[in-house]
């Protein structure tokens, strides 16, 4: 798998659209690869609460939670950022809740999160991917605090959140992943000493991105 900076990926995201794979197939490409690394896991994730952003970060999330549901996993999402923001985001988000699967916002039932999670197997990280940069907010910390706290595996979904993918710079309060799955590439947060503790094991997958469609890197 190579390794390529956020534009690079952005291009070829762009490469892969034109060449009919839509960003909407590769965001559910990205989920399903999630759920499927969850469920074949030993044992196989049976409870998970899924922490999404207002990102299409979270809509990777989101499909994963749908496809976690179907398999029978009990699975909870967390708004950490309010409702989201992009179109295919929020398309994912209405298919979960159609489901059922409750659905809470971090501020508003903080208790609530904090319970469903004691019970749960794993948590899903999907609140910031490489559209992150900065620190993360205060606020957020209050979510990365409770999402990090008592030892369970965290999948985080292309970058632990509050971790540069470019520069691999870490924000105070940053995700500290059990396994990080870079979506299509390495970013560079991969591979860096200083973000590499916050990734855990690197998870790389292939999101059905065409070969073709890397050639800018040639
Ligand atoms: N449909 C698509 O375009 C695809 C996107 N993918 C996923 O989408 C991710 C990138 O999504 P996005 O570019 O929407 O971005 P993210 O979902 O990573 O970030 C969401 C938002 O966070 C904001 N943000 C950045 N730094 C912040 C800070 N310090 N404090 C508060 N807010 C901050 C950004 O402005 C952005 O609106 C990838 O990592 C990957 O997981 C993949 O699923 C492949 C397909
Ligand atoms: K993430």
């Amino acid at each position: 798998m190579k390794t390529v900076t956020v534009s690079q990926m952005k291009q070829i995201e762009k490469n892969a659209a034109e060449s009919g794979l839509s960003y909407t197939q590769m965001m559910e490409n990205a989920g399903a690869r999630a759920a499927d690394f969850l469920l074949a896991q030993t044992p196989p994730a049976r409870s998970a609460v899924v922490f999404a952003g207002k990102g299409n970060n979270a809509g990777d999330g989101f499909v994963a939670a749908r496809l976690l549901k179907k398999a029978g996993c009990e699975v909870t999402v967390v708004l950490t950022d309010g409702l989201p923001q992009t179109a295919d985001t929020c398309r994912n988000l209405e298919k979960i809740q159609a489901m059922g699967i409750p659905v809470f916002d971090f501020l508003e039932e903080t208790a609530a999160v904090t319970a469903q999670l004691k019970n749960a197997c794993v948590a899903v990280d999907a609140i910031y991917g490489t559209g992150f940069h900065g620190a993360l907010r205060q606020s957020m910390r209050l979510v990365t605090e409770v999402l990090n706290a008592g030892g369970r595996s965290i999948l985080a979904l292309d970058m632990p959140s509050g971790v540069s993918a470019d520069t691999g710079e870490v924000s105070p309060g940053a995700v500290r992943a059990t396994w990080t799955m870079a979506f299509d590439s390495l970013k560079p947060a991969h591979l860096l000493e200083k973000s590499i503790p916050f990734c855990g094991e690197i998870v790389p997958v292939d999101i059905g991105i065409p070969a073709e469609c890397h050639e800018i890197l040639e």
